[in-house]
C-alpha cells in the first residue's frame, strides 16, 4: 500500500492506494501528521510513501521525517523538473513553480493528452494553461475565498458576522441585504468572475479546443462552469506520474 501526501498551505490531503489501483482505499484531510496516523488502521501494510509539499523547506523536512519515523518507510518527495511525462514547465525559473500546480498540470495532461486549463481552488486559486504539445504556458495566482473574506474581516472596522450568518448567506447569490450576505456573495462573485476570465484567457491563447479541469478543496465554488471536469485528485494523479 502506498501512502500519498499533498501538503498544501491550509491542509494535508492524504490517501492510501494499492500500487496498481486507480481508486484509493482510504483518505482524508489533516492538519498535522498525528491526524494522518490516527486515520491509518493498525497493521496497515504501508510499503511506500510519496509526498508533494508547497510548505517551506524546513517544515516539509520535519513532516517528511516524522512520517518516516512513525511508519518506518522512506518518503519520496516530488521535486521540480523542467520536463515530466511530455509536459514542459513554462516558468523561467522552473523550480519556482509551485509543486502542487506542476503536478496538477502533469496529472491533467496525462489524462487528456491535449490542451487544457487547470484551476485549483485552495488557499490560493491558481490557473495554469497547457497547449496541445504539452507546453505549460504559465498561469495565474490569486487569493482563495478564505483569504479574500479574511482580508475584509481583518482590514475593516464594521464588517463582522458569525459563522451561522455566513452559512445562511449563500441561500441565493443576489445582492446582499446584510453584511454577511454582501461579503459572502461578493467574494463568490469575484471568484467566479476570475474563473470565467481564465477560461477566456485559455480560449484566446490556445485557439483550439481544450479541457477544463477543476480541483482543490473549494472546487465546488466553481460549480456550473460550462464543460469543466471536477477532478478532486488531480495533484495525486500527477504525483503518481512524477514519482511512480
Ligand atoms: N473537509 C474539509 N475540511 C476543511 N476544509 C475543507 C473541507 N472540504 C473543503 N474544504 C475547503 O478547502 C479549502 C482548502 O482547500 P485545499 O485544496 O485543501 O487548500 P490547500 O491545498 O491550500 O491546503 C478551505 O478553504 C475549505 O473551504
Ligand atoms: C500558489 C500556491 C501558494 C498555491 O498553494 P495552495 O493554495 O495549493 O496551498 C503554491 O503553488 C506556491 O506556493 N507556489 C509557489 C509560487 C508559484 O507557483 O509561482
Ligand atoms: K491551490
Amino acid at each position: 500500500m502506498i501512502l500519498e501526501l499533498d501538503c498544501g498551505n491550509s491542509f494535508i490531503k492524504w490517501r492510501l492506494i494499492e500500487s496498481d489501483a486507480v481508486a484509493p482505499r482510504l483518505g482524508g484531510i489533516a492538519v498535522g501528521v498525528e491526524d494522518i496516523l490516527l486515520g491509518i488502521p493498525d497493521g496497515c501494510p504501508i510499503t511506500r510513501c510519496r509526498m508533494v509539499s508547497v510548505r517551506g523547506d524546513k517544515e516539509t523536512e520535519t513532516l517528511l521525517e516524522s512520517v518516516q519515523a512513525a511508519l518506518g518507510v522512506a518518503v519520496v518527495r516530488a521535486t521540480p523538473a523542467r520536463n515530466v511525462a511530455g509536459v514542459t514547465n513554462g516558468y523561467r525559473d522552473f523550480d519556482r513553480l509551485g509543486m502542487d500546480r506542476w503536478l496538477a498540470v502533469v496529472g491533467a495532461f496525462h489524462m487528456c493528452q491535449t490542451a487544457c486549463l487547470i484551476i485549483d481552488l485552495g488557499t490560493a486559486v491558481t490557473a495554469d494553461i497547457v497547449d496541445s504539445a504539452g507546453r505549460h504556458l504559465g498561469g495565474f495566482i490569486a487569493p482563495g475565498i478564505g483569504l479574500m473574506r479574511g482580508q475584509l474581516l481583518s482590514h475593516t472596522r464594521r464588517i463582522y458576522y458569525g459563522a451561522s450568518e455566513a452559512e445562511s448567506a449563500l441561500a441565493d447569490l443576489g445582492p446582499g441585504k446584510s453584511t454577511a450576505e454582501a461579503v459572502e456573495r461578493g467574494c463568490i462573485m469575484m471568484l467566479r468572475a476570475y474563473v470565467n476570465a481564465q477560461v477566456e484567457e485559455a480560449r484566446s491563447l490556445l485557439k483550439s479546443d481544450f479541457v477544463v479541469y477543476v480541483t482543490g478543496g473549494d472546487a465546488a465554488l466553481a460549480a456550473g462552469l460550462p464543460g469543466a471536469q471536477f477532478v478532486p485528485d488531480l495533484v495525486f494523479r500527477g504525483l503518481a506520474v512524477a514519482c511512480p
